[in-house]
């Protein structure tokens, strides 16, 4: 089984030298782009690719770093290639993407009044496991990004944890690592400041060294240059580059 992780961008939502965070994951017959951020039309280009080769958008969360480019991938899909995008998505995020996100822009009378007409909408439920293709399984992990605003975790394959935007939970990434074996734990970094929304390096370097030897750094500011041989064993992931997971 061969799984890959190609980065759209890993740049946090001000980020002006790289995209934002969205990512592609790939394995042999099935491509999943994790969020959908403002940037994501640009870079599939930049990369020639098209979001008529993905077989599925998964969503974290409903901020214009992660959703902002999904208006332009659904009427792309819908008139050029006149199909509808599989949608991913937590259950409560599916009202407040409609409502306060996309409906503005993909209303249409008698048309478009709802997700479901313009995306074949899959609801997900933490703690139930989707099998997206034979070799490709996720989970959703609900955790504390914004007060009040629901935000996603992933776990893929039962073996790799993808943070998305969440605060510092030490806890969870050392159970994660010491009772469920996670390999690998993709992460959001705030390189400097106080960790009000997101993790700081800082926080991710107080980790016991098992764990900070499994993660990669993801989600962070024009300023990334500077933090190069800082990061411990941690490594930041690059944009546009395939991994092999
Ligand atoms: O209380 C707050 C709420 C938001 N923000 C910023 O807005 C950004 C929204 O996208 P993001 O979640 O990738 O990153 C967030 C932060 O950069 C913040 O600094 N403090
Ligand atoms: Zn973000
Ligand atoms: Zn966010």
């Amino acid at each position: 089984m061969s799984l890959s992780l190609q980065m759209l961008g890993t740049g946090n939502a001000f980020a002006k030298k790289y995209f934002n965070n969205n990512g592609l994951l790939l394995d042999e017959n099935y491509t999943l782009l994790i969020d959908c951020g403002i940037t994501a039309p640009l870079a599939m280009h930049r990369l020639e690719k098209s979001f008529s080769d993905v077989n599925a958008t998964l969503i974290t969360h409903i901020h214009a770093d992660h959703v902002g480019g999904l208006e332009e991938l659904a009427l792309t899909l819908k008139h050029v290639h006149g199909k509808k995008m599989t949608l991913l998505l937590p259950e409560t995020l599916i009202e407040p993407l409609w409502n306060n996100t996309l409906k503005g822009g993909l209303y249409q009378e008698d048309a478009v009044s709802s997700l479901s007409d313009i995306f074949d909408v899959k609801p997900m439920q933490p703690e139930n496991i989707y099998k997206l293709s034979p070799t490709l399984s996720l989970e959703i992990i609900q955790t504390p990004h914004i007060p009040g605003k629901n935000s996603y975790s992933l776990l893929i394959n039962n073996e790799i944890f993808y943070s998305a935007d969440m605060t510092f939970q030490p806890d969870l990434l050392i159970s994660l690592v010491r009772e469920r074996g996670i390999r690998i734990i993709l992460h959001d970094c705030q390189l400097g400041g106080t960790g009000v929304v997101h993790t700081t390096l800082e926080e991710l370097m107080s980790l016991p060294k098992d764990v900070r030897e499994r993660i990669k750094l993801m989600h962070y500011s024009d300023e990334q240059p500077d933090f190069v041989g800082l990061t411990g064993e941690m490594e930041f992931l690059e944009q546009h580059v395939n991994y092999k997971l």
